[in-house]
């Protein structure tokens, strides 16, 4: 049991992690790491649909294997954290939506307007394929919770979803998809969010969630 104020586990307290780097120089490590992600978001993609011969993806697999062991020449003993410095400027380089540095996520980028609508636009490709030619149900509920994450988090509160609520309206296309969310009301330090996920010819799920501000954040 963790004291009031403190984070409640030693989980939690070893990711968010000051660090006294200039933003400057976390926005220069970000322009270098970025597009190396991408690079290996495009490899997933590759991987996934390349019909080349079997030799040539016995070759291919020696080449990224080498790759892998040149990058954990000098890496971090776990994952990237949540980080801060002075400047009040954070960086999440592994998160599993928003990571610059993750290949696994898919490059949103999550705009929030001056009226509350908090909104991204995205493609998702065959890498976050469920039913055929699908987004799978999971990816949809992941960009969600993010986005409805970053709606409940308006002021740079600290939030936690407590609750999600998912209905699939229609199955949603992989291709172009946008994820809309804004706060519906607040109870204490609960959070009611409102949002849905869309292709370009409309919603295909709708979702609503409450967003707790943990007792250890107030
Ligand atoms: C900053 C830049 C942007 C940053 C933006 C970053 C966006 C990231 C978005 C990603 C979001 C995530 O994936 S978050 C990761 C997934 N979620 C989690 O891991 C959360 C795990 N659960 C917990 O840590 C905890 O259970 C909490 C924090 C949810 C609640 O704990 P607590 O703080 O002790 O709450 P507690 O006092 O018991 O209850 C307070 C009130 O909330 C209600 N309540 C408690 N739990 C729940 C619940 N699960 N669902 C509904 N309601 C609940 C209680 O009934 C009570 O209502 P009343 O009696 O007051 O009426």
């Amino acid at each position: 049991m963790s004291a009031p104020g403190q984070a409640p586990s030693a989980g939690y307290a070893a990711v968010f992690v000051h660090e006294d780097v200039p933003t400057a120089e976390v926005d220069r490590l970000e322009a270098l790491h970025r597009p190396l992600a991408d690079s290996v978001r495009d490899l997933v993609d590759a991987t996934i649909r390349t019909t080349v011969e079997d030799e040539e993806v016995r070759a291919v697999r020696a080449e990224v294997d080498a790759l892998v062991a040149r990058l954990r020449a000098r890496q971090l003993d776990g994952p990237a954290g949540v980080r801060y410095n002075a400047e009040g400027r954070t960086w999440s380089w592994g998160n599993a939506v928003v990571g610059e540095r993750n290949a696994v996520a898919p490059p949103l980028e999550v705009v929030r307007d001056p009226d509350g609508l908090v909104h991204a636009d995205t493609v998702l490709g065959a890498a976050y394929e469920g039913p055929p030619g699908m987004v799978h149900g999971g990816v949809g509920a992941l960009l969600l919770d993010h986005v409805m994450g970053v709606a409940a988090s308006a002021h740079q509160r600290v939030t936690l979803t407590g609750t999600l609520t998912m209905r699939y309206v229609r199955s949603t296309p992989l291709g172009p998809v946008r994820v809309e969310a804004r706060i519906e009301r607040e109870e204490g330090r609960k959070v009611f969010v409102v949002a849905t996920l869309g292709d370009p010819d409309g919603v295909t799920v709708e979702a609503d969630g409450v967003f707790i501000v943990p007792r250890w954040a107030v």
